[in-house]
C-alpha cells in the first residue's frame, strides 16, 4: 500500500497496555464522547432483523432462485447480510477463532513480535489511526492471498497452530466468495465469469480486531464508522458479544449475531463494480462494558483490467456510468484523500 506514509492509513505500534489493563482511567487520545453519541441508536424493543441469506439454498437448484433473490436484496438494501449454512469447514473456523482468542491473550511483548513496522500497514498494532484518535482495539491485519505477497514475518507463530489456521481459514473464505460470487452474478444479470474475472487472482487481507471492555463504553469507539475500502467483506465473530452498528436511514442498527452465522458486506469497490446497484454501508463498533469482542475479518479486492470501475457488462446495452473510473494503483491514494477531507468517497466519484 504505497498510501501508507500518509497519516490516515497509518498504524500505530501498541506501547502501553491501556486497554487491557483495566485501570478504569482513559487517556484522552481514546475519547471521542461526540462519536458514540452522532446518530441515534436503535432500541433493544425495535422489531428489525438484518437480512439472512442461507447458502445452501443459494446451491440447491430447487430454491437457489428465490435464494437469491434475497441476497440480491440484501445487497441492494441494507449492504449487509448474515450467510447461514455457509458450508466453511468447522474444525477450520474453531481453529481461527482458538488461535486469535490465544494470540491476543498473550502479553504485550509476544503480540509485539510481530508488531507493525515503520509506515507499513500488516502486523499488530491499532486500527488505522484516523484523525488523531484511536480505537479501543487492537488488531494484527496481514495479507493473506495471493500466496506470494504474503509477509511471513509478520504471521504469528504463537500460538503454534495461527499460521495453518489463518491458511486454511483464507482458502476456505476464497472458496465461499466464488460461490457467492456466482450467485450475485445471476442476481445482476451478468456472466459469472465476469464478476468472477474481477476477483481471480486479486488480493485478499485479513484483520483480526480484539475490542477489550472498557469501564466507560459511552467514551470509546471499537472501530470508527467507515465503509470497507475493498469489494467485499466475510466477517467471522469469534464470539457472541454485541458490536458491530449498521447505518441505515440515519440510524445505527445493531447487528445481533445469528449462531454460527458469518457477517458479509458489500465493500466500496463493489458497490462501483455494481454501478450502485449493490451498496456499501458505513458501520462501527461500540464497545462493551463487561465483555471483550473479538472478530476475524476477510477482505477481497477486485478490479476490472486494472481498473475500479463499473462492470462493462452491465453498461452494454446502454445503461450509463455513474461512477467515474480510477486505476486501481491509484485506488487508495484518490480514496483517503477524500476521506481526509471528510468528503464521501463514493459521492466524489459519481458522475
Ligand atoms: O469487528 C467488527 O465487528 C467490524 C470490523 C470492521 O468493520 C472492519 O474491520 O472493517
Ligand atoms: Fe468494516
Amino acid at each position: 500500500m504505497s498510501a501508507a506514509s500518509n497519516k490516515i492509513v497509518h498504524r500505530d505500534e501498541i506501547t502501553d497496555d491501556t486497554f487491557t489493563n483495566d485501570s478504569g482511567q482513559i487517556p484522552e487520545k481514546y475519547i471521542r464522547t461526540d462519536e458514540v453519541c452522532a446518530g441515534a441508536i436503535v432500541g433493544e424493543d425495535e422489531a428489525y432483523e438484518l437480512p439472512a441469506v442461507d447458502m445452501a439454498r443459494l446451491l440447491d437448484p430447487e430454491s437457489s432462485a428465490s435464494e437469491t433473490a434475497k441476497l440480491g436484496s440484501a445487497c441492494r438494501d441494507w449492504g449487509f447480510f448474515q450467510l447461514t449454512n455457509h458450508g466453511v469447514d468447522e474444525a477450520a473456523i474453531q481453529r481461527m477463532k482458538d488461535s486469535t482468542v490465544q494470540f491476543f491473550g498473550l502479553p504485550l511483548d509476544g503480540k509485539n513480535t510481530v508488531a507493525v513496522r515503520g509506515d507499513g500497514f500488516e502486523g499488530y498494532g491499532h486500527h488505522y489511526s484516523r484523525l488523531s484518535k484511536l480505537d479501543w482495539a487492537e488488531s494484527v491485519i496481514l495479507i493473506t492471498q495471493p500466496v506470494q505477497d504474503r509477509n511471513m514475518e509478520l504471521w504469528p507463530t504463537s500460538p503454534p497452530m495461527f499460521r495453518h489456521a489463518l491458511e486454511e481459514y483464507s482458502a476456505e473464505v476464497t472458496k465461499l466468495m466464488r460461490q457467492l460470487l456466482g450467485s450475485m452474478a445471476a442476481d445482476l444479470g451478468v456472466g459469472r465469469e465476469a464478476l468472477l474475472g474481477a476477483f481471480t487472482g486479486k488480493r485478499q487481507s485479513m484483520a483480526i480486531h480484539h475490542y477489550p471492555p472498557c469501564r466507560h463504553p459511552d467514551k470509546v469507539i471499537g472501530n470508527t464508522a467507515h465503509t470497507d475500502g475493498l469489494a467485499l467483506t466475510v466477517l467471522l465473530p469469534v464470539d457472541d458479544t454485541p458490536g458491530l452498528q449498521v447505518l441505515r436511514g440515519g440510524r445505527w442498527f445493531p447487528v445481533r449475531p445469528r449462531p454460527g452465522a458469518l457477517v458479509v458486506n458489500v465493500g466500496d469497490i463493489l458497490h462501483i463494480l455494481t454501478n450502485g446497484t449493490y451498496r456499501s454501508v458505513e458501520h462501527r463498533v461500540v464497545v462493551s462494558a463487561g465483555r471483550g469482542r473479538t472478530t476475524a475479518v476477510v477482505f477481497q479486492d477486485a478490479s476490472v483490467g486494472g481498473l475500479v470501475a463499473p462492470l462493462p457488462e452491465l453498461l452494454r446495452g446502454g445503461g450509463e456510468a455513474r461512477y467515474r473510473s480510477i486505476p486501481r494503483f491509484e485506488y487508495l491514494k484518490v480514496r483517503f484523500s477524500a476521506l481526509a477531507k471528510r468528503t464521501g468517497f463514493l459521492e466524489s466519484l459519481k458522475l
